[in-house]
């Protein structure tokens, strides 16, 4: 039950509300819209007649259908999440609604002379993809974030949706992140590796599904990529569904494959078809100290002719550089000093001369991997602490939808995370597909057994 205010010790309080007349006003300057659309509306028909009114509005449904057929990606990016957001705003959260669930969950709190009950209140609601809103609450007086943490499970089942995470935003304000559904049940398939190099766009590699249905998809011209996930998450599909894509560029000799394996699993696969392959502590640092030489002679080389773009060929090849296990690479050991200095000039030199990094990591930390700010796609499968998301994606991403910590540690989640959209900063759930054993000895053998068919010309922009 709703504990009674004690605040405002001291003070002369009354025990009668304010009048319905006080509320309803101030309901309405909550909420102008209520009072600006029906007023511009019933200005406009007394203006101009409704004839007008009604042409002009279905003039505006017109226009507004014609963008959402004729360019849906622009609808989709700016119309669909506020429509969305309205949506939900006025059904799932809309007050009668809000309230009951407020009450079942013992959310509300009791004014102990007037005895009116005080509810949190809705501020603002974002619906940024269909399966995940974040809802702006202002607590109620006498409420701290930890009464929601501490009822999260009753308020799922009484908003009936499946998980919700918490954020604190401000001192009386909380981010109830809400997802409603899984929207991946199903094993994604591996990507099928293409027969030829020209076949290959590096600028729009498969990586699996979006939580659109749509294809998940990653550039790798000028980007490094930093896939973190707690142990069991699902990271190694990530690197092998690029690796099959990339499959007849690594046959063809114009991808090399410089692989730093200090756990020695499944990457051990590679050392057959990759150009350099480390494994112990000593030879991972010879490897990157390596990679950094390498990419100066190819600086230089570029620079030498006045290029800024790479034209990829056998004799200038794109790099490749996979670590697996950031953390034991940099975090520990003899080597992680220099590991950590030649990472960072990978990372802010390397996409210019074609050297680009993959990197894996379970811990996420400004500790184990102080380098992360250089990787410019990053892939945040399931985590075990929440703080770690933002680390990852960026500030406030958790707050406005990756819940990376909340997915279940099961093995029906494996491949499951989140990437951001660029031009929104929002994230996206994206599952990847899933690379099984025989089809990595399949990409393994492709490489090592077929014979290229003509060389490939990529150009890879600086
Ligand atoms: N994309 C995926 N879809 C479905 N299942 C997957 C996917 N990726 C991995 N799995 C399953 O999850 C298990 C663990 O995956 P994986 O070894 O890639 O995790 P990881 O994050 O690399 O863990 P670790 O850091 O311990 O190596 C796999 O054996 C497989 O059964």
């Amino acid at each position: 039950m709703g504990k009674a205010s004690r605040g405002n010790a001291g003070k002369q309080e009354s025990t009668r509300r304010p009048g319905a007349e006080w509320r309803a006003a101030l309901w309405a300057v909550r909420h102008p819209g209520s009072l600006l659309v029906p007023g511009a509306l019933g200005w406009g028909c007394a203006e101009l007649g409704p004839v007008t009114m009604g042409v002009g509005a279905g003039a505006a449904a017109a226009a507004a259908g014609a963008w959402y057929r004729g360019h849906p990606d622009s609808f989709d990016r700016v119309v669909t999440p506020r429509v969305r957001s309205a949506r939900r705003r006025w059904w799932t959260y809309r007050g009668g609604r809000w309230r009951k669930a407020m009450q079942d969950c013992e959310l509300f709190t009791t004014h102990r002379k007037t005895g009116a009950d005080h509810f949190p209140r809705v501020v603002k609601v974002r619906a940024h993809s269909p399966t995940v809103d974040t809802v702006w609450v202002e607590l109620a007086r006498g409420q701290s974030a930890r009464s929601f943490t501490d009822r999260v499970e009753e308020l799922c089942s009484a908003l009936n949706v499946e998980r919700i995470g918490i954020e604190k935003v401000k001192p009386r304000v909380v981010g109830l992140v809400v997802q409603h559904a899984e929207p991946f049940t199903e094993v994604i398939d591996a990507p099928e590796m293409p027969a030829d190099s020209d076949a290959v766009d590096l600028s729009s590699i498969y990586l699996g599904d979006d939580e659109f249905g749509g294809d998940w998809r990653e550039s790798l011209n000028g980007n490094h990529w930093f896939v973190a996930g707690a142990t069991g998450a699902g990271k190694n599909s990530i690197g092998w569904s690029l690796l099959r894509t990339l499959a007849p560029l690594i046959r063809d000799g114009l991808v090399r494959l410089w692989v730093c394996d200090p756990k020695q699993m499944e990457f051990a696969k590679l050392a057959p078809i990759a150009h350099r392959y480390a494994a112990t502590d000593e030879d991972c640092a010879d490897l990157i100290a390596d990679y950094v030489d390498d990419l100066k002679t190819a600086q230089q080389d570029l620079g030498g002719k006045g290029k800024r773009t790479l034209t990829v060929s056998v004799e200038t090849p794109v790099n490749l550089l996979i670590l697996d296990e950031m953390g034991a690479l940099l975090a520990y050991g003899d080597y992680a000093r220099d590991n950590r200095r030649n990472l960072a000039v990978v990372g802010s030199q390397g996409r210019s001369s074609g050297h680009h990094m993959v990197g894996f990591v379970q811990e996420p930390t400004k500790d184990t991997v102080p380098v992360r700010d250089l990787f410019t796609v990053r892939v945040c499968l399931r985590l075990t602490a929440a703080g770690q998301v933002d680390g990852v994606l960026g500030e406030d991403a958790r707050l406005r939808g990756a819940l990376a910590d909340e997915i279940p540690n099961v093995p029906e989640t494996a491949g499951i995370g989140y990437v951001v959209r660029p031009r929104t900063r929002v994230p996206m759930r994206v599952r990847a597909a899933y690379v099984d054993d025989r089809e990595i000895d399949q990409l393994v053998n492709f490489v090592r057994t077929t014979t290229p068919s003509g060389r490939a010309n990529l150009e890879v922009v600086a």
